[in-house]
């Protein structure tokens, strides 16, 4: 692994994406006047479904991750490219930052194989990234990234965004990995938990307690923490605490 000191990965989700306040942009601002390298990885959940819908295609999620058949691998395509990302880089760029769109369709960024091709369709998991380019990238830019693999044939693969960020936050080295949502952490009924275990978290899966879009979520969190991330933070605004997991915490 190629350490690059002082990055930190953020993980926007498709709600979040919508959502973005002021402070957000703030807190970019004081991490790049800071020296930090900062990585967006960007989802776009919501509106691939919304867009399928419209489209007729049937929305379809396990543990939430989608269920992607060839048409709807193309609106995931046009919808995290063509849509919110875009998006994303106009107003990180309208906030006076440099930003950077990074996707799978010119130089592979994102290496994947197909994570199980008979339940999911077109889904990838990370295998490896392109770390040369994200390094040059992130030395001049915010880079914004679209959860898509190339798989060894060439062929795009979606993949959830918890699960690629999480991978590439590892594979960067990352000091810190933020997982923005529309959630402000992990909650049992109204009650968000400033911490969590694994073994709350196992706990957790067991009575139902963590379903949805939060199952990738946790487990991207687990597996950040237990490959040489530090910190792992589940909030909806980056001014608020949310759920921390630490890998101190990993135990117990
Ligand atoms: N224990 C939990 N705490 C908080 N949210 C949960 C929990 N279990 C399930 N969820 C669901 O997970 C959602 C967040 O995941 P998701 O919709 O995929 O967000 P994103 O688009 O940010 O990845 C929440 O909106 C909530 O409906
Ligand atoms: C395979 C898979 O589940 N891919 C995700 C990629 C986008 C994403 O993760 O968006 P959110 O972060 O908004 O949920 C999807 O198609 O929804």
């Amino acid at each position: 692994m190629a350490e690059m000191a002082q990055t930190i990965v953020i993980k926007i989700g498709g709600h979040a994406t919508n959502q973005l306040s002021p402070e957000f942009f703030a807190q970019l601002h004081a991490w790049h006047d800071a020296g930090k390298q900062i990585l967006i990885v960007h989802g776009g959940g919501p509106q691939i479904s919304s867009w399928s819908k419209k489209l007729g295609l049937t929305v379809k999620k396990i543990n939430g991750i989608r269920v992607t058949d060839s048409e709807t691998l193309k609106v995931t395509q046009a919808v995290l490219l063509g849509l919110v990302q875009p998006m994303l880089c106009q107003k990180v760029t309208a906030s006076d930052l440099p930003a950077l769109g990074l996707n799978a369709t010119g130089q592979p960024i994102i290496y994947g194989d197909y994570l199980n091709q008979k339940l999911f369709g077109e889904v990838g998991q990370l295998t490896d990234i392109n770390q040369d380019y994200i390094a040059a990238a992130l030395k001049t830019h915010i880079g914004v990234m679209a959860p898509l693999a190339v798989n060894p044939t060439g062929h795009l693969l979606n993949v959830n965004g918890d699960v690629a960020a999480a991978g590439i936050a590892r594979m960067l080295g990352a000091e810190e990995f933020i997982l923005l949502t529309d959630v402000p952490g992990v909650m049992v009924k109204d009650h968000v938990l400033s911490s969590l275990s694994k073994q709350k978290a196992t706990h957790m899966f067991k009575e139902k307690l963590i379903t949805a879009g939060m199952q990738p979520k946790i487990q991207a969190a687990f597996d950040a923490l237990q490959n040489g991330v530090e910190k792992v933070t589940i909030t909806n605004k980056l001014q608020s605490a949310g759920t921390t997991l630490l890998k101190s915490q990993l135990v117990g």
